[in-house]
């Protein structure tokens, strides 16, 4: 019989056979990407697997992920929402702002946003919050994971528009999309300090870390505004 030990808020670990990252399923019975369910003591849970999820990643990795059951979210860089359905569990009072700019998983994210009310979709570029902030509430946090050159840029133009004061950035830098020679390790170190100094709003560092084993040549920034 399957055991289930709370990390977090709404983040648990199921302990079968080896552990294994879990959210509580908000719409019972269904699975949103081929992961499995599991029935503990009458709640569903849907096991998070952390080699697709940044996010996921950074929960295995020790970052205090500072969501509740009705944090506001803004996710840059949605995909077709597989990490967005976790964070759906998550924040399962709250509210999940999804930006992607491409049609095809934007799709997905709409059949997604149907069966969980919850999320609401938002085709956009993530560098023009401009165009999406009538959609868009103050948000608690702003969870960003779309492998661009500029990536602490666009955060910084978000977080200045959406970010409450006492807010939370939680970025995922993905070294390749920045520099394809350079070593990762100079570019996390230059990313790190533009989010520090380049740019208004400033960011205080809380934790940086990389995602290895589960995410080559990624950082994992926990960040929060100065
Ligand atoms: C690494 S994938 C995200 C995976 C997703 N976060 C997950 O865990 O399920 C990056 C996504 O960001 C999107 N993206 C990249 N640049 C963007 C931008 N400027 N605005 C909106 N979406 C963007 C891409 O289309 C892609 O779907």
């Amino acid at each position: 019989m399957p055991e289930v030990k709370r990390l977090s808020d709404g983040i648990f670990e199921v302990i079968k056979d080896k552990k294994q990252l879990a959210t509580k399923n908000l719409d019972p019975g269904k699975t949103v990407y081929g992961e499995k369910l599991i029935a503990v003591e009458g709640v569903e849970y849907r096991t998070w697997d952390p080699r697709r999820s940044k996010l996921g990643a950074m929960v295995l990795k020790k970052f205090n992920i500072p969501l509740t059951k009705n944090s506001k979210v803004l996710y840059l860089g949605a995909a077709s929402g597989t990490t967005v359905s976790h964070v759906s569990d998550i924040v399962s009072e709250g509210a999940v702002y999804a930006v992607e700019f491409a049609p095809r998983s934007m799709r997905d994210l709409i059949g997604l946003a149907s069966r969980r009310k919850n999320i609401h979709p938002i085709l956009a570029d993530a560098g023009k919050p401009d165009s999406y902030s009538h959609l868009v509430e103050p948000v608690d946090l702003i969870f960003q994971d779309v492998a661009q050159p500029n990536q602490a840029e666009i955060a910084a133009r978000n977080a200045v528009r959406f970010l409450k004061r006492e807010g939370y950035l939680l970025l995922s830098i993905k070294a390749r999309s920045i520099d394809t020679v350079a070593k990762p390790k100079e570019v996390f170190k230059a990313e790190v300090k533009k989010l520090e100094q380049a740019f208004e709003p400033r960011f205080e560092i809380l934790n940086a870390k990389d995602l290895m084993p589960y995410h080559e040549d990624h950082l994992g920034v926990l960040a929060k505004l100065k």
